[in-house]
């Protein structure tokens, strides 16, 4: 069987706890990259040594040039920076705007047929920029996928029953505007809101909406990056065996609920082409109230950025 190649650009707490996680599921060798050289070049060591343990015999490789995607099949970007102080999220959007273009770049020249999925935030707004500018890339963003994972498992453990046992979603943007869709999450193929009162809902939207907010509150200086790492990791998996799982993840949209020349976090089905279809809702007053309200933001977003081109 041909071992995929999967390139990861950006070797912090996501990215190395994804090149470990799909390590361990042996999804093909993975190279791990880093504007830190040294640090990229450690976290493989440290994986690699892992990998006794789980049977697996991928091969994690520190890169010390983003020339190493050469030939990839999957490309993750999660590099970026962090806010410090004094910068605006502006200010942050434009540095990782840049280091999108840089990566996007060499994808487009070394690796042009690879799957691209993408972390970094402002994750929708990312996304949009790399399928701008580059309308053949293949690239899908991490949008709300992890926060529909959290309101899964925020359901589960108020109903006490087995985080399988729950359906549900989370769409718009990765942000404070993401739509927790309440009224379609089931448990058991029952309507959730069968067992929810008022004070729930309202309880289990916010804890889902502040759901990276509050482990950042305790990580003081980080982020939460498990959960990233492991729906990374099945996002991935799911194109390289062509699973057709179905991801609220940033897409362009075109024509979707009449929006386009935005991305949006919306179900789509990941497999071997990467993105394969957009499932569409019959939206009630009251989300789509709320998606306009992505779409605003996101208009205004990217109006911004064309301006400073
Ligand atoms: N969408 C989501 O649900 C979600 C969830 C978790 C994290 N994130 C985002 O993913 C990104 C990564 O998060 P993290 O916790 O791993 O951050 P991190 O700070 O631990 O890692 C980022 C890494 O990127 C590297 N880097 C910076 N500039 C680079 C460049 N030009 N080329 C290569 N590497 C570069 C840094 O050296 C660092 O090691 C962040 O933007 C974060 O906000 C998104």
């Amino acid at each position: 069987m041909t071992v995929r190649k999967i390139f990861i650009a950006g070797a912090g707490n996501v990215g190395s706890a994804a090149a470990a996680f799909m390590a361990t599921k042996q999804l093909g060798n993975i190279h791990l990259y880093d504007i830190l050289e040294d640090f990229a070049v450690g976290q493989a060591m440290d994986i690699n040594q892992s990998l006794p343990y789980w049977r697996s015999d991928s091969k994690v490789t520190g890169c010390r040039s983003l020339g190493e995607m050469e030939g990839a099949d999957v490309v993750v970007i999660t590099a970026g920076g962090k806010r410090a102080e004094g910068m605006t999220r502006l200010d942050l959007l434009y540095q990782n705007l840049d280091i999108m273009y840089e990566i996007g770049e060499m994808v487009m020249t070394l690796a042009p047929d690879a799957f691209v999925h993408v972390t970094s935030n402002p994750v929708d707004v990312l996304t949009w920029a790399l399928k701008e500018r580059w309308p053949k890339m293949k690239v899908t963003g991490l949008g709300c996928a992890l926060d529909a994972m959290r309101f899964r498992f925020f359901l589960a453990e108020h109903l006490n029953v087995s985080r399988e046992a729950v359906n549900c979603t989370v769409i718009g943007t990765h942000d404070d505007n993401m739509i927790p869709l309440v009224n379609r999450a089931d448990v058991g193929g029952t309507p959730v809101k069968e067992h929810l009162s008022p004070d729930d809902e309202d309880r289990l939207v916010t804890l889902v909406k502040h759901g990276g907010g509050d482990i950042v509150k305790r990580l003081k200086t980080r982020s939460g990056f498990f959960a990233a790492a492991t729906k990374v990791t099945q996002i991935v998996e799911s194109h390289l065996h062509n699973k057709q799982h179905i991801f609220p993840l940033s897409v362009l949209v075109n024509g979707e609920y009449g929006y386009s020349d935005m991305a949006l976090s919306l179900p789509v089905s990941i497999g071997e082409r990467g993105a394969h279809k957009v499932f569409e809702f019959d939206l009630s007053d009251e989300e789509r109230i709320l998606l306009d309200v992505c779409a605003d933001s996101m208009r205004k977003v990217i109006a911004e950025i064309r301006e400073r081109a």
